[in-house]
């Protein structure tokens, strides 16, 4: 089955499909290979991980066992909170490619905004200039973060990818995103298995409509909104599902309900929360938790 992702264009003329498949809390490899190869007959050509994953070896291993050739896909990877400094960045990053087994990545990402993430960036512009990124961004940054940022930095972050769905939409963030040129991308987009959206009576009521699923119907809104989207499923007809979504679109009238149901509804943790923050310097994979 393939299907028709559109890309989005980055500032800096790098495209990024618009769907990409997460695998956060995807812990057996053999689950994160299928899961990638599921998702390359459905037609993504966009994973997210990131080091924290404990991972990121069985996500090369899913691309290499696509069938695609590697630079038909784009990947993702992140630095953790735990890498202080220019050159424990660049060491992580070349631990995460040789754990891939690849000679360059698409997008990585500063996870979080922890104390000292200018350092973190200075590392990533050296390497996004010498080839081996192709586009640099942050994660959970809110606006102040990267004005903060930009003070040091020479080159401007292509992507944002903050938790968003629609009990949290985020739209002071995607807002300042949109003003800026930086893409907004959504993680936990169908509220992470740890949220109620997906039953939201007027989410239900639009996949009644539409004759879609509720996970469908969100996702359409966030692809509406100009947002790159990274669900995670390991079930093949949940991955196809949720590429599925091109053959119908929403109204501005429904997407004002969508809107309306706006609240604070994180799922995960905030990155104003200055204790996380310190806290996750301490871990160094998602098994901390
Ligand atoms: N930068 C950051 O700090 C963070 C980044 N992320 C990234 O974002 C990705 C997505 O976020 P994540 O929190 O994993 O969760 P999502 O919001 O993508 O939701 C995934 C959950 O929804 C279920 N699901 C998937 N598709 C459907 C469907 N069509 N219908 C009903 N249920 C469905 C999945 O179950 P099942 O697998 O059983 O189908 C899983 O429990 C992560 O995997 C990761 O790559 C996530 C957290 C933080
Ligand atoms: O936010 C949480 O509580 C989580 O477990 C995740 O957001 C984790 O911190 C993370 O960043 C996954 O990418």
């Amino acid at each position: 089955m393939s299907s028709n992702i559109p890309n989005i264009t980055l500032s800096n003329g790098v495209e990024i499909p618009q769907i990409g498949l997460g695998v956060f809390r995807v812990n057996d490899p053999q689950v994160v290979v299928d899961s990638v190869v599921d998702a390359v007959k459905a037609g993504y050509r966009h994973i997210d991980t990131a080091s924290f994953y404990g991972n990121e070896a069985a996500v090369g291993d899913g691309v290499r066992q696509s069938g695609v050739p590697r630079q038909d896909l784009f990947v993702t990877s992140k630095v953790w909170n735990n890498i202080r400094g220019y050159q424990e960045t660049i060491d992580q990053f070349n631990r995460s490619l040789s754990l891939l087994g690849f000679d360059y990545l698409d997008l990585y990402l500063i996870h979080w905004p922890a104390a000292g993430y200018e350092e973190n960036w200075r590392a990533m512009e050296d390497l996004y200039h010498a080839g081996k990124i192709r586009a640099i961004g942050v994660s959970n940054f809110e606006p102040r973060h990267i004005e903060h940022l930009m003070a040091s930095a020479t080159v401007s972050p292509m992507i944002n990818q903050v938790e968003t769905h629609p009990y949290l939409q985020q739209n002071e963030v995607h807002e300042y995103c949109e003003i800026n040129h930086i893409v907004h991308e959504a993680w936990s987009p169908l509220g992470g298995g740890k949220s109620d959206v997906l039953s939201d009576p007027a989410i239900v009521d639009l996949a009644a409509k539409h004759h879609k699923s509720a996970a469908q119907i969100v996702l359409r809104w966030h692809v509406q909104r100009g947002e790159v989207v990274i669900p995670k499923s390991v079930h093949q007809q949940r991955i196809e599902e949720n590429a599925d979504i091109f053959d119908f679109s929403l109204t501005p009238e429904e997407m004002r309900t969508i809107a309306t149901l706006d609240r604070n509804g994180r799922v995960g943790s905030d990155p104003n929360d200055e204790a996380f923050l310190k806290r996750s310097t301490t871990y160094d994979n998602q098994n901390h938790k």
